[in-house]
Formats: C-alpha cells, sequence, structure tokens
C-alpha cells in the first residue's frame, strides 16, 4: 500500500467508511455507480466526509452531512472529525439537534438572521426557540406516542404465521414470463437484417417518396456517363464537316443535362432527406421510450450512463439519417450510372464494357475495406464522445461538489485524458483510413452501404426486452388496492454486485391501513425494501404480495401509481412549484393543489412568494432550500392519494417543527376508494431520526438485511440490550435529556415559560 492509499486508508477509517469498503468486492477500487447509485445514502455520506477530511482543509464547511446516518456512525464520525479538525473551523448545519450538541457556538438563524447564539447549555437555558426544537426532537413517548397500550407488540415477533413461511419456502414454479432468456431473444433479432430495419416506421407515403427520390437520383446518376459519352462524341464531332453545328448542338444537349442534373438532385435530396429525417425521428422516439422500459439494474451498468446512451440515442439514430439521406440516394446514382455506362460501353466497345465488369468486384472488395476502416474510426469518435459526455455532464450535476473541492482543473485532466487515447488511435487510423480511402475512393458511396453493418447498437438497445416488464399483464382496470403487503422469505442482491447478500430470508407482514417505520444502521438494506416493493428490481427468491397478490402479476404502472415514494434527496423539474406538485396527476384542480401543499406544510411558504405557484424552482429545484424541496416533493406524492406511501428519509431536512407538522399530516391520511369508503393509507418509514417514526404503529428494526428486532416503540425500548433502546439511547442523549426535562418543567412551573 502507498502513502497515498494509506491516508486514503486513513481518512476513510476516521469517516466511519472503512467497514464497509473493505467488504466491497473490490474494496476500495469498486466502483461506485453514477452518481454513486450502487451506495446506501449513509454510505455516500461517509465516502463525502473521507474526501473532506482527506483534502485536510481549514475551514470544514458540513451541509447536513450526516443526516443519512445513523445515531451511532455519525457519533464516531463527529469524534473523528473533533479530532481531524482540532485547531481549524468546523461550520455545521443540521437540523437534527444531537448533530450540533457539541459545537463550541450555536447559532439560530430565523429568516436570514442571527437571531441567538451560545453553546447548546446557554441556550438551553436562555433561548425559547431553542428549547422547543430540543423538546420537538427528544423522543420521550409519553406525551407523542399513540395509545399502543391495547395492543403491545412484543419484540421480535414478525406478523407472519409458520404455515405461511413454509408455504413461502415451497420452490416455486419460476414465472413463465421469467423462463424466457431475453438475450436469446435478443441474438435472434439481432440477427435480422440491419438494413430492412433502418427505415424505420415508415408509412406507404413515405415509400412514395422514396420511389420518386430513387427515380430522380436514377436521373441524377445518367448524367455523368451520358456527359462521358457527348465529350467523347464532340472530340469526334470536330473532325467532321458540319462539325460548328454538331458542338452546338451537343452544346445544348449539355445545358439540357445540366438543368436536368439540377432539378434531379434537388429532388433526390429533398425526398430521401425528408424520409432520412422521419426515421430518425421514428428510431429516436422508439429507442428512448426502449430506453424507459428497462428495469433500474439496466440503467445502474456502465455502459447505460448518461455518456453511453446519449451517443446511441443521438449519434447512432443520427447514422440512419446519413445512410438513408446521404447515402442511399448516391447509392441509387451510382447504380444508375454504372447501368447507363455498361449499356453506352457496350454499344461504343463491348470489349472495353465487359473488362469494366470484369474489374468490378475489385471495387467491391475496396469498398468493403473502406467500410470496415469507417467502423473502427467511427467507433473511436463515438467512444470517446461518450465519455466525454458522461463526465460533462457528472460534473455540471455536481457543481457544487466540484466547485467546493476546488476541483475543475482535476476534470479538464480528465477530460483531456479520456480523448487522449482515442485521439492517438484516430492519429493512427486516419492515416490508415486516408491510404484505404485513396484505393477504394471510386467505389466510396457503395462502402457507406457496407456501413450498415456497424449499426447494431442503436437497435440492440431497441430489441432488448426488458427484465422487469411494465405493462404486462395489460389489464389494469381493477380497483384501488387496499395496502395490505406481505414479504415471504425474501433474499435479495443487486444485479450488478452479486456477491453481496442485501436482504436475507426477509419476512413482514403489514396489515393495510398501518404505519410502519424500518430504522437500523446505514446499508442494513431498509431503502432495499422498498425498491423491491415498487419493483425497481425482483428479488431473487422469496414472494412479494400486496392484496395477497403478488406483485409480479400486477400491471406495473398501475401497481406504481398506488405507490407513493418521497426520497431524501427528491428530483423536481425545472418549471413551476404548480407543475412540479402535479407530476405524474394530470388534471388536479387549484384547490386539490392547495391542500396537498397545506398538508406538506409549504403552502405558506409557496403563497408568500412573489409569482405564488407559479415560481419557477431553477434546474433540478436548486433555487429551493432541502427542506422545501422535499416539502413540495411531499406535496407531489400526497396529490396521488396514494394506497402506500414510501417515505424515505423524506423529512431529513427539515427542522422540528416542520417536521412534526408534515408527520402528523401525513399520519392522518385518508385516501377514498372506489366504493366511496374512506380506508387509510399504508405508511412505511425509513428515518434515522427516531422522532421522525416514534409514534408508528410498528417499528422493524433491521441490519444486515435481516429484521433484528420488530415492535412499537414503547415495546422496544423496555429491552434494554436491544438494538433500537443502543438507538434511541444515543438519540435522545438520554440522560442529559431526563434532567434537562426536569429543569425546564420546575422553570415552567416557576413561571420561566409559558409554553415550552
Ligand atoms: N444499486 C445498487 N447496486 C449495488 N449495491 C447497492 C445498490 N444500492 C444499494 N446497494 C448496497 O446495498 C446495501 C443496502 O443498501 P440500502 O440503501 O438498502 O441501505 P439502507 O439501510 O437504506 O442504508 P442508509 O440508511 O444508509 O440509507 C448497501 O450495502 C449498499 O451499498
Amino acid at each position: 500500500m502507498d502513502a497515498e492509499d494509506e491516508e486514503i486508508q486513513k481518512a476513510a477509517v476516521m469517516a466511519n467508511a472503512h467497514s464497509f469498503i473493505s467488504q466491497l468486492p473490490d474494496d476500495y477500487s469498486t466502483e461506485v455507480g453514477q452518481r454513486g447509485v450502487q451506495l446506501s445514502g449513509g454510505q455516500k455520506q461517509r465516502i463525502a466526509i473521507a474526501r473532506a477530511i482527506l483534502k485536510n482543509p481549514p475551514i470544514l464547511l458540513l451541509d447536513e452531512a450526516t443526516s443519512a446516518l445513523d445515531s451511532e456512525s455519525e457519533k464516531v464520525v463527529q469524534d473523528a472529525l473533533d479530532k481531524a479538525m482540532q485547531g481549524r473551523t468546523v461550520i455545521l448545519i443540521a437540523h437534527r439537534l444531537s448533530t450540533v450538541i457539541n459545537a463550541d457556538m450555536i447559532a439560530v438563524v430565523e429568516n436570514g438572521q442571527v437571531t441567538e447564539t451560545g453553546t447548546h447549555r446557554n441556550l438551553l437555558d436562555s433561548s425559547k426557540f431553542y428549547n422547543n426544537l430540543f423538546a420537538m426532537q427528544n423522543l420521550n413517548p409519553v406525551h407523542e406516542s399513540r395509545d399502543t397500550s391495547s395492543s403491545p407488540e412484543p419484540a421480535n415477533t414478525q406478523q407472519i404465521s409458520p404455515k405461511e413461511i413454509e408455504q413461502a419456502k415451497e420452490p416455486r414454479e419460476p414465472d413463465s414470463q421469467l423462463k424466457e432468456s431475453p438475450k436469446h431473444e435478443e441474438q435472434e433479432r439481432g440477427k435480422s437484417a440491419i438494413f430492412f430495419r433502418i427505415w424505420f416506421d415508415l408509412n406507404k407515403r413515405d415509400f412514395g417518396r422514396i420511389a420518386l427520390g430513387s427515380f430522380a437520383a436514377a436521373c441524377s446518376g445518367i448524367s455523368k456517363p451520358i456527359f462521358g459519352y457527348c465529350i467523347i462524341a464532340i472530340g469526334v464531332a470536330y473532325y467532321e464537316n458540319n462539325a460548328k453545328r454538331e458542338v452546338e448542338n451537343y452544346s445544348i444537349f449539355f445545358s439540357i443535362i445540366g438543368f436536368l442534373s439540377l432539378f434531379s438532385h434537388t429532388v433526390q435530396h429533398y425526398f430521401f432527406g425528408m424520409v432520412g429525417e422521419k426515421a430518425m425521428t421514428n428510431l429516436r422516439r422508439a429507442l428512448y421510450s426502449g430506453v424507459l422500459r428497462n428495469e433500474i439494474a439496466w440503467f445502474e451498468k456502465p455502459e447505460n450512463n448518461i455518456g453511453p446512451l446519449t451517443s446511441r440515442i443521438i449519434n447512432d439514430t443520427s447514422m440512419v439519417k446519413t445512410i438513408i439521406a446521404d447515402r442511399m440516394s448516391v447509392i441509387v446514382q451510382c447504380i444508375s450510372s454504372i447501368l447507363i455506362a455498361t449499356i453506352v460501353s457496350m454499344v461504343v466497345n463491348w470489349r472495353m464494357g465487359l473488362v469494366a465488369w470484369a474489374v468490378m468486384p475489385c471495387h467491391f472488395i475496396g469498398g468493403l475495406i473502406q467500410a470496415k476502416s469507417a467502423k473502427g474510426f467511427s467507433g473511436d469518435a463515438a467512444a470517446a464522445h461518450s465519455e466525454l459526455v458522461a463526465l460533462a455532464s457528472e460534473s455540471a450535476t455536481n457543481i457544487r461538489t466540484v466547485a467546493s473541492f476546488c476541483h475543475e482543473d482535476h476534470i479538464l485532466r480528465k477530460a483531456k485524458i479520456s480523448l487522449e487515447n482515442p485521439r492517438r488511435k484516430c492519429r493512427r487510423e486516419s492515416i490508415k483510413y486516408g491510404i484505404i480511402q485513396g484505393v477504394s475512393l471510386c467505389l466510396w458511396n457503395i462502402a457507406h452501404a457496407v456501413a450498415l453493418c456497424v449499426l447494431t447498437p442503436a437497435f440492440q438497445t431497441l430489441d432488448r426486452k426488458t427484465e422487469i416488464e411494465p405493462a404486462i399483464p395489460e389489464d389494469s382496470n381493477l380497483d384501488r388496492i387496499k395496502g395490505s403487503i406481505e414479504f415471504q422469505n425474501i433474499k435479495f442482491n443487486y444485479p450488478l454486485r452479486p456477491e453481496v447478500t442485501v436482504l436475507n430470508n426477509f419476512s413482514l407482514q403489514i396489515e393495510a391501513g398501518r404505519k410502519v417505520a424500518f430504522v437500523g444502521p446505514s446499508g442494513a438494506g431498509k431503502s432495499s425494501v422498498l425498491a423491491l416493493l415498487l419493483r425497481f428490481y425482483d428479488p431473487m427468491e422469496g414472494r412479494i404480495l400486496i392484496d395477497r397478490k403478488e406483485i409480479r402479476e400486477y400491471n406495473l404502472r398501475w401497481l406504481r401509481r398506488q405507490i407513493g415514494l418521497v426520497q431524501q434527496e427528491p428530483l423536481l423539474f425545472s418549471s413551476s412549484i404548480k407543475a412540479n406538485i402535479c407530476y405524474g396527476t394530470d388534471g388536479a384542480s387549484e384547490t386539490e393543489i392547495v391542500e396537498v401543499s397545506r398538508e406538506a406544510n409549504i403552502d405558506e411558504f409557496i403563497s408568500n412568494l412573489p409569482d405564488g405557484y407559479e415560481t419557477v424552482v431553477g434546474e433540478k429545484g436548486c433555487q429551493l432550500s432541502g427542506g422545501q424541496k422535499q416539502r413540495i416533493a411531499i406535496a407531489r406524492t400526497l396529490l396521488k392519494r396514494p394506497a402506500i406511501l414510501l417515505l424515505d428519509e423524506a423529512t431529513s431536512a427539515l427542522d422540528a417543527e416542520s417536521e412534526k407538522s408534515v408527520v402528523s399530516a401525513l399520519a392522518a391520511i385518508n385516501l377514498r376508494n372506489n366504493g366511496g369508503i374512506l380506508s387509510k393509507t399504508t405508511q412505511i418509514t425509513v428515518a434515522h431520526r427516531l422522532s421522525t417514526i416514534i409514534n408508528s404503529d410498528t417499528i422493524i428494526v433491521m441490519d444486515k438485511g435481516e429484521i433484528v428486532e420488530i415492535g412499537s416503540h414503547s415495546a422496544l425500548i423496555t429491552a434494554s440490550e436491544g438494538v433500537y433502546s443502543r438507538l434511541y439511547q444515543l438519540q435522545s442523549l438520554a440522560g442529559e435529556y431526563i434532567l434537562h426535562t426536569v429543569a425546564l418543567e420546575m422553570r415552567i412551573q416557576q413561571g420561566h415559560f409559558k409554553n415550552p
């Protein structure tokens, strides 16, 4: 291990990232996918912290940098940061007070102004606002918890009967749909002649246009041999008696041919151009929807990152236009030239005509060589292009990280390197290409016809059969689901990381309308459970049932419309707030939009903006704070009135007060089913902040892909050695809190505060 690796490892150990990294298949060299998609939220944060520690800056800014960490990880990271940053400045921004509690100075910021400053203890003594915040985040179940006493759930009781587990263990016939090997089908289709496929989705009228264009191209083709013939005829005519007249006639004939070529070339390019453009657009559209049809795992493969995908959708498809618009017309032109030249040469000198035909195969071979060289040449250019596009898009998306690490030069160097190899290769290729061009110039056009064989990647993507078919079965004319969920013996690993088992024999039953929460250390598999429910991935073993029916039997699009998901980093689109809230729910009324915004505690903020709901939020919602984005995403999901609501750290960027009102609004959400009967939404919440989930009906504690504890908050904290009670103690800073509460209550009694 060299010194640099050692430094990296040291930083990772400090950021509590080393243990999980060393368990990855390729250790520190493991690819994490675009924007770290192959890592959990907490793992991403720990790597980012390691990166910051490695930079060793005099000033460190941490903006909600540990919000996705479980309390234990957060504590380790904070201790490490305390050590690493001794004598230097650290500015922490956090909603979770346990994150800032040890800061030398805490500044309370309200409406862009620092309203109070002090240490945690000073502020507890002096600030009503801080006290309120603290009180809201504490985990005392006495006042807030639902009445769980009526049905206390003992720890470690999964709601699933042994019979059902046995049933679930029985080997199932693999889904007939899954039996087909998509790869095989792909290969079969790949064999179908690409030449016939470039005329993508064209109709009869387009073929009429091609016929007209071909006729014009044939006329253009005739002009060249006729021109050759006339030149020879004029040469002969000079020696005739009526030379002047003959030459005049040929001159007029030349002019006519000139005008005819002008006309035929225009018509030829017009029609072929139009058809080429249409075929390209059709192919692009089909390819785009083909791409969107694929399952999530497909997008995580390196060859399907943004760069290669853009290149396939833009470059490969534009090849279709080039072939139809430029090459095909020229090919027709050449064929007509060859035919006419043959006829003319046969008439003038049949022996010469036969010789010309005899050498024709050499020209074809030249054309083939040229096509092969064209393939190598353009292939490298495309690869270089896609790598650069990926780099540009990733750095533009993460521009804040790039800028804060002053990484611009590094990125430019990377861009240069990504272009260097292909450039060297291209130089060699271009010399080769030039030589081959020279040799086979005469059949340049035909070479491009052969180049059709190079178009495969676009069609491969188009033909790929998605492993999770979104529209089968077609029948989606079902009632709304009620929302009961059952996981039966689920075993799961991510397709790109088969060595790591993420969920192991995971079984759980959730009744419709219940509020269930997942907690546990970072990387335990909580988000993966949600991903499986939405069928972003299918499990390797086991079944998932919704309303007692396996989720594979539902039309996926229909099913996903019944499920709402709010994630920690919600993606907003560069349009108005209203459009963002309505995203995915057509025809929502103004009243409904305002109603869900109120439920998400964002209506007041929106109404105070100059353009209200019409305010444009900027690319990815960059003109909003993290908490505002989260609340808009919650409103967007609420508008769907989902039967199942999945909240994955959905309120982590909210301050305690906002979170409290959002969580209680979410708890009260009802959905109206088809029969007009009100029934409750099933809610699954993933959160590290225990105050978010304390009132859930059932709390599931996960570790290493397994359920280790299950029960209500009150039941779980009684198991003093349990994972949950440890988390609880860590987060509530229980000892200090109890003391503080007592002190606070005494002060209330003494009339210090009216309503803390
Ligand atoms: N797309 C992916 N490809 C490969 N591995 C993945 C992918 N997504 C997550 N993982 C891995 O699966 C494991 C479980 O991740 P998951 O996101 O479910 O954890 P989590 O409990 O939600 O963690 P956190 O609390 O940090 O969000 C982690 O080890 C993670 O690295």
